[in-house]
């Protein structure tokens, strides 16, 4: 293990935000936090990062080095009135490092950031901003990195690119990666282990395919004649022009294809609808 909470209960005033929180994170996985507004994300990860201390319990870093944990909260706080490599050498002068031109350009270029650009970090989208933000996370050589919400405020094609980023950070820095979400689909794309949240509490925690795959309830199959189907009249079946929402288990779903083939009803995709509310039970 790169980091482990061990216990965490934290309290603002009479409202408790942690309780009892473990979670553990190792060297190349990716580990995400799922939790409603207001369910102790952002608490758990500004502990985790040693900014705030907890009432109990304990954070453990098995990992060397002057700064062995890095992140972002929120969002990345950076010096708008400056340039991305301005950006790289005011921090690492703030955290007593040198830093070289080859180094800036390195860093740069790991996160996907050009390196000719001078323009004024303002004038970055929110994704480049993220991708600063993480370079600078990164210039201490951290062992794991913690970053809060990173997909919020970027367009598709941004969280795929950034996804891409955290995911090649994981398997070729071999980092341990804490990233916090209250959209399942931002995590479920990009995580090995998913812990799941609610009211300071970690109420379910395992690989992320397996908590999707038990908290699913239905499955929304695709064929254009999929209204058509006599095999399907034996379920619970809700239609959206050529989509049928069923009311079916994972077991079932071998089965359920077969039977619509042999309707030579063809399905295109088959796409496995979350339960939102099993999920938070
Ligand atoms: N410094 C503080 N003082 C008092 N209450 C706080 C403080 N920080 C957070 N809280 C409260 O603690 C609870 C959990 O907040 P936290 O920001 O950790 O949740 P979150 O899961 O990150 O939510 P969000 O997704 O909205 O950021 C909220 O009710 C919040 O209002």
């Amino acid at each position: 293990m790169i980091v482990s909470a061990i216990d965490l209960s934290k309290s603002y005033g009479k409202l408790q935000v942690l309780n009892s929180v473990n979670l553990q994170c190792k060297a190349g996985e990716i580990c995400g936090v799922l939790g409603a507004n207001g369910a102790g994300k952002t608490t758990l990860f500004k502990i985790i990062l040693g900014l705030i201390q907890p009432d109990s319990g304990a954070v453990v870093l098995h990992a060397q080095g002057v700064k062995p944990i890095g992140g972002i909260i929120e969002k990345p706080a950076l010096y708008e009135y400056l340039n991305a490599a301005e950006n790289l050498k005011l921090f690492s002068k703030i955290q007593g490092l040198k830093i070289t031109s080859e180094t800036i350009e390195e860093k740069l270029n790991q996160v996907g950031l050009a390196t000719d650009r001078t323009d004024l970090v303002k004038h970055y989208s929110m994704g480049m901003k993220q991708r600063l933000g993480i370079a600078i996370a990164l210039l201490n050589h951290p062992k794991c990195l913690v970053l809060d919400e990173p997909f919020s405020g970027l367009d598709p094609l941004g969280i795929t690119a950034l996804r891409k980023l955290i995911i090649d950070l994981a398997e070729q820095e071999q980092l341990a990666i804490l990233i916090s979400s209250h959209i399942i689909d931002q995590l479920s794309k990009i995580c090995n282990t998913m812990y799941v949240m609610s009211k300071g509490k970690i109420i379910k925690s395992g690989l992320a395919q397996d908590i999707i795959l038990e908290n699913t309830t239905s499955f929304s199959f695709s064929a254009p004649n999929i209204k058509s189907s006599k095999a399907l009249k034996a379920y619970d079946v809700l239609f959206k022009g050529e989509i049928a929402q069923v009311a079916i288990s994972t077991n079932e779903v071998p089965k359920l294809i077969q039977e619509l083939s042999e309707e030579h009803i063809y399905i295109t995709s088959c796409v496995p609808e979350l339960d939102m509310d099993k999920l938070f039970q």
